[in-house]
């Protein structure tokens, strides 16, 4: 019987794989419940744990048991008092026995709970718990627990709905918000949602909204989203005219299928009859680009999308007459995922602490007399905060200076190999480039480094003014930052850098905005270019060149994640800029 064990050791991450928990449960290999089983039980567990936890600490149950741990208690609880088949164990089982002998307690507790909370019966609890309604008086540590403050981010999907079917239809008597702070604060079940300012088709609603079983969702008319990540396709502002575009970090399919949506629209309205422009999606990784494929389909998007299953970018030739007419790109890598944030890519879960229930119960004055064994045998000191389960990268948090230095700089050099292979593509006029990080090193730094290339300087690219912005990202306040001690180089033009770092869109993670940490910048060239000096001066190149080492990268796609390796043999010239 190893559900429970299992569960557990997926719940503290005990291998410290990075990923979604979806996907560290499903590609665990050595996993001998099913995994849908763990995953159901997990999520559950954690989703009940703000009531649970005050549950078993007020029963004295961790005082008495000794075998099991905090994580073990909660994940037995629910099961016993929630699940309608029970604890999944034999009747003998020693964990079974140490949880099915406190029965009593335990739902005495939990009625106790559920009457204090105002609920009549269990099913109210339950849609207290499912809309997201416990969040705001549980208390991890006896104080009001943070209410997740992270909007739903949907987008409307253009390529097979439209906002207004939308309203009228999955939407129908909802309110509309004047801001966005009502619809942050506002249950899972509140039907008020708020339109976007800045990005059309985009909607926010309550945090707990929860619509991955409606009809829309699964016809592909609504997209789960967050606002940050429809910046690129919309800074790219795709014309017609564009022909070609590549995605080249496609997986899962996001910001492919945006495009898709943009272009779609723009050529149905008023283009002449001729070649139609089509998108080419990259996507390294096989598995993630069978699902790029399937996200694409769902969408509708493969009208007007070719996927390129496992085929790396940086594997393609500019100069090919296949790449002939590609005149935009829009580049999304790989990246340490430091901006992610909420319930898209973490599980909240509280866990009972073992010492709270020492003078409250009947069980915990007969444990008193026992000597508690080794931390770390049986009962292992875990926090009374919520334990953070990360969706993304967690192993960056949890690195040392000297560690995340060097994984950053091993980042943002793959991240700027890839930014200059895009601007070797002949006909590009423009390229979006962005991360969901939060890091200069990655954001800025690579953005700076790309502009002063040789190959900046040789076709003429330099950064999208904030005034030649499409109008919602003109008017998106939080533009890049400078952080003098992290770029290799300097600028004697001043002007200049105020002008790039002013052209370079940022969004913060954990305020009113709802967005996730974002970082969105958009290079152009005009097709009249001839070589000329850039806005800054490169030097030289140095000679020098870096061997790619490779990393290990949990991606951080919205909702899945792979190990992404650069090419062993891939050289990375390293560039001199003029102080
Ligand atoms: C941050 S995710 C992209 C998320 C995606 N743009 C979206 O919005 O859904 C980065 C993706 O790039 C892929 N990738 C990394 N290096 C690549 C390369 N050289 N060529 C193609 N794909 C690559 C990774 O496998 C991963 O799926």
């Amino acid at each position: 019987m190893s559900l429970y064990y299992e569960a557990a050791s997926i719940l503290t991450n005990a291998d410290s794989t990075g990923g979604s928990l979806k996907s560290r449960i499903f590609n665990k290999k050595d996993l001998k419940s099913k995994p849908a089983q763990v995953f159901a039980l997990v999520t559950e567990a954690s989703k009940w744990s703000g009531v649970l936890k005050d549950v078993v600490e007020k029963s004295g149950l961790l005082k008495e048991e000794r075998k099991l741990t905090p994580v073990l208690a909660l994940l037995l609880t629910h099961d016993l008092l929630l699940s309608k088949g029970g604890v999944a164990a034999p009747a003998n089982h020693v964990l079974k026995l140490a949880i099915t002998r406190h029965k009593a307690r335990l739902n005495a507790e939990l009625v106790k709970l559920r009457i204090k909370r105002g609920c009549g019966s269990l099913e109210q609890l339950r849609e207290q718990v499912n809309s997201g309604g416990d969040e705001t008086t549980t208390a991890p540590n006896g104080s009001p627990a943070e209410s997740i403050q992270h909007p739903r981010w949907v987008r409307i999907n253009a390529l097979r709905t439209s906002l207004d079917t939308q309203l009228s239809t999955t939407f129908v008597g909802y309110n509309k918000a004047d801001d966005l702070a009502p619809v942050l604060s506002a249950s899972g079940s509140s039907k008020l949602l708020y339109l976007d300012p800045h990005i059309p088709n985009l909607i926010a609603l309550p945090p707990r909204a929860d619509f991955a079983k409606s009809p829309a969702y699964l016809a592909g008319q609504i997209i789960f989203q967050d606002k940050a990540s429809c910046f690129p396709a919309y800074l790219l502002d795709v014309q017609p005219e564009d022909e070609d575009i590549i995605d080249a970090c496609a997986a899962p399919g996001n910001k492919t299928t945006h495009l898709s949506a943009i272009l779609s629209e723009r050529v149905d309205s008023g283009m002449p009859k001729g070649r139609a422009p089509k998108i080419f999606a990259y996507e390294k990784d096989k598995r993630r680009s069978i699902i790029l494929d399937k996200m694409v389909k769902i969408a509708g998007a493969d009208k007007n999308v070719r996927v390129k299953v496992a085929k790396d970018f940086l594997a393609t030739k500019p100069d090919s007459l296949e790449m002939e007419h590609v005149r935009a790109l829009l580049l999304d890598p790989s990246c340490s995922g430091s901006g992610i944030v909420g319930r898209d890519d973490s599980v909240k879960v509280y866990l009972p602490d073992p010492k709270s229930a020492e003078a409250t119960n009947t069980l915990s004055r007969k444990s008193k007399k026992r000597k508690r064994p080794k931390a770390g045998v049986e009962t292992p000191e875990t926090p009374a905060t919520p334990l953070e389960v990360e969706e993304s990268a967690p192993e960056i948090a949890a690195q040392d200076g000297t560690e995340l230095k060097d994984r950053l700089k091993a980042l943002s050099t793959f991240q700027l190999h890839l930014l200059t292979h895009a601007m070797r593509f002949p006909n590009a006029r423009k390229i979006t480039y962005s991360t969901c990080s939060i890091h200069f090193e990655e954001n800025e730094g690579v953005v700076f480094g790309a502009l002063t290339s040789p190959i900046a300087k040789e076709r003429g690219w330099k950064i999208l003014l904030r005034d030649e912005q499409v109008d919602g990202m003109r008017k998106w306040e939080k533009r890049g930052i400078w952080e003098e001690d992290k770029f290799d180089g300097g600028f004697s033009k001043e002007k200049w850098k105020a002008d790039v770092l002013d052209g370079c869109i940022r969004c913060e993670k954990g305020t009113e905005e709802g967005t996730m940490g974002f970082f969105a910048a958009a290079l152009v060239r005009d097709s009249t270019f001839e070589a000329a000096e850039p806005a800054s001066e490169v030097i030289e190149e140095n000679g020098e060149e870096e061997e790619w080492s490779g990393f290990s990268d949990d991606d951080t796609g919205p909702s899945e994640l792979a190990t992404v390796q650069a090419p062993a043999s891939t050289k990375v010239k390293k560039l001199k800029h003029k102080r």
